[in-house]
């Protein structure tokens, strides 16, 4: 793949629920190592792309590309073998197992011959894990249940990093969190980049839109607005292609 190869291409995506068009015509590329903010009111069709993207919802029209060939997802877990993972708002991590076991939820490591659970391979590289992206929590062996918000959604941006080889989509990462842990997490995703993987983040905060994004693509009533980049827009215009009102 070159550099500038699109990592995701959204051609012309088209989804209606019955009677409720919930996108209509969207169309964007992303690139390996660019972060691009989805914005837009309640009810704009955020959610709904993203679960285009991550294989939960079949496109009613349109075309998908990987790395510039056309692909469809049957489902979601179609979307994860093939580089695609979710950090979703309410993190899907099991409370009362190990931040390891969580790490490798689904997708356990076992050891021959009798396929029992690998679990010091799975501790030992989720501390590898954790500790290469400085999310701070006390070990790959504390419970979920103990940590707090922020160190939690590092858990399942990490896992997300772990598994996805193309593309992560963040369905409003710090909705949950503190000032505090709202930057640790928006450290984590800055880290995401280096890493060369393509980024889809919904977020209702506009500063944090403007902090983390180089690219802006808004949403109104499931019609794409516009696509700005971020260096070269302000949030007076981002608000007003928000809202519709000039
Ligand atoms: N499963 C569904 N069945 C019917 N209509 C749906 C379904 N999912 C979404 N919609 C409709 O599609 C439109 C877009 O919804 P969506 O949840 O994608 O918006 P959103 O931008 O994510 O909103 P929010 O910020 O409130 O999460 C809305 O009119 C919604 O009612």
């Amino acid at each position: 793949m070159t550099a500038e190869q699109n990592v995701l291409s959204l051609t012309n995506i088209h989804k209606a629920f019955g009677g409720v068009v919930a996108i209509q015509d969207f169309s964007l590329n992303l690139k390996a190592g660019e972060v691009v903010a989805l914005v837009g009111d309640n009810g704009a069709g955020k959610s709904t792309l993203i679960k285009i993207v991550s294989g939960v919802y079949t496109p009613t029209s349109g075309s998908i590309e990987l790395d510039g060939e056309e692909t469809s997802f049957s489902d979601a877990s179609s979307a994860r073998s093939k580089g695609i993972e979710v950090v979703y708002q309410d993190l899907a991590l099991a409370d009362q197992q190990p931040v390891f076991m969580n790490m490798f939820l689904g997708r356990e490591l076992t050891k021959p011959p009798f396929g029992l659970l690998d679990k010091d391979r799975m501790r030992r590289e989720s501390q590898e894990l954790v500790d290469e992206l400085d999310v701070r929590i006390p070990s790959a062996s504390s419970t979920i249940s103990q940590l707090s918000g922020g160190q939690r959604q590092g858990i399942a941006i990490a896992r997300a990093t772990h598994w996805a080889s193309k593309l992560i989509l963040l369905d409003e990462p710090t909705a949950a969190l503190g000032v505090a842990e709202t930057a640790r997490v928006e450290d984590l995703i800055e880290n995401l980049k280096k890493k060369n993987l393509a980024i889809l983040i919904i977020s209702h905060s506009l500063d944090q839109v403007f902090r983390l994004s180089d690219r802006i693509c808004v949403l109104r009533r499931g019609q794409q607005i516009g696509i700005r980049e971020t260096a070269k827009t302000d949030k007076n215009e981002i608000v007003s292609m928000i809202t519709g009102v000039a």
